[in-house]
């Protein structure tokens, strides 16, 4: 586990200084994928580098595992270090080395291991990540995903327990983003190690992490499971992240001319799929205007959002219906 204790960073511009961070106290579980959204300056590459001290903490302390990490000095460092693995948005591969020697750079300079060793577990990584095929060409010889691909596989090559990602699908177009994105949550899988990565996207959020921390200005202004985040966001920063994810401007829905109560239904897990709706406009008679709709997943669980506009006199008793199936309500104001 990894826990930051009133864990803050300040940094020195022109001699006086400036918060990046604010205490933040924050757990992230073992095995689990954890987001850290924001805009540009809210701190999240800050947070990132606090857990393998790329950073220091001006106060608080950082913990791995139970053990105060916070003032780790020499063999202590190198060692926490190579429990770590992290990639970056731009991949920082040597472009004179091949995929391979790529892999292999950070087997060599830890020593300890032979050739053939050496060899052996880049085979092994290259193939994890789906670049056995790769493994002699140069950088500039391969895409952007599958440059991020020879990051995973270096990352990964000292049998970390966990990976740090920094923005690494903000320079991958959507098809090869969703695709790095399955390799990680594949990875997390397979091998159970915690994945904590920074992004100022939530769609990369909806589609491969468990909880997320939305950071502003240096502050964690909400933190929870990826579901209840998505479908219910209290803060308006959050509140405009999913927005944008949802492809919707910012301000709330206007829809002038239509009658009756506007609500959004969240739907989750099975009842995404159920003719709920249907079945409690026949029982209860009230009518409904579909305004807009959308059904996706969030990780591996699918969930559904509609608005309607709801009128009729047992609309108290339809709504009551649809709460019971599980289904959430929030009245929508125009
Ligand atoms: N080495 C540094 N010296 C001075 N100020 C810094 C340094 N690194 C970061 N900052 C400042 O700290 C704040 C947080 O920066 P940080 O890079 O953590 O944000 P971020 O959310 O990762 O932003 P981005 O998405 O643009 O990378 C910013 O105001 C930034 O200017």
């Amino acid at each position: 586990m990894i826990r930051f204790a009133a864990a803050s960073k300040s940094y020195i511009v022109d001699g006086a200084l400036v918060p990046a961070l604010h205490p933040v106290d924050l757990d992230i579980e073992q095995g689990e994928v954890f987001g850290i959204i924001g805009h540009s300056g809210a701190g999240k590459s800050t947070l990132l580098r606090l857990v393998n001290l790329l950073e220091r903490p001006t106060a608080g302390k950082v913990f791995i595992d139970g053990r105060d990490v916070t003032d780790a000095q020499g063999a202590d460092l190198r060692r926490l270090r190579s429990g770590i693995g992290m990639i970056f948005q731009h991949f920082n591969l040597l472009a004179s080395r091949t995929a391979a020697d790529n892999v292999a750079f950070p087997l060599r300079l830890q020593g300890g291991m032979d050739e053939s060793g050496i060899a052996a577990r880049v085979n092994e990584l290259l193939a994890l990540v789906g670049l056995a095929q790769h493994a002699r060409k140069y950088p500039a010889q391969l895409s952007g995903g599958q440059k991020q691909r020879v990051g995973i596989a270096r990352a990964l090559a000292s049998h970390p327990s966990i990976l740090l990602c920094d923005e690494a699908t903000s320079a991958l177009d959507p098809q090869t983003t969703a695709s790095v994105l399955e390799l990680l949550a594949d990875i997390n899988r397979r091998l159970g190690l915690t994945i904590v990565l920074i992004t100022h996207e939530m769609d990369v959020i909806r589609r491969v992490c468990d909880r997320v921390a939305v950071l502003d200005a240096g502050r964690v202004v909400e933190l929870g499971t990826v579901a209840d985040v998505f479908l219910h966001p209290r803060h308006p920063t959050t509140r405009r992240f999913v927005a944008e994810a949802d492809h919707r401007e910012g301000r709330g829905p206007e829809f002038p001319g239509v009658d009756g109560t506007l609500y959004r239904l969240s739907f989750r897990g099975d009842a995404t799929y159920s003719p709920l709706l249907s079945r409690v406009v026949r029982d209860t008679g009230v009518e409904y205007n579909l305004l807009s709709g959308r059904v996706d997943r969030i990780k591996d669980t699918p969930y559904g959002q509609l608005t309607l506009a709801m009128r009729g006199e047992r609309l108290d008793d339809a709504l009551a219906q649809i709460r019971a199936a599980g289904v959430d309500i929030e009245e929508v104001t125009r």
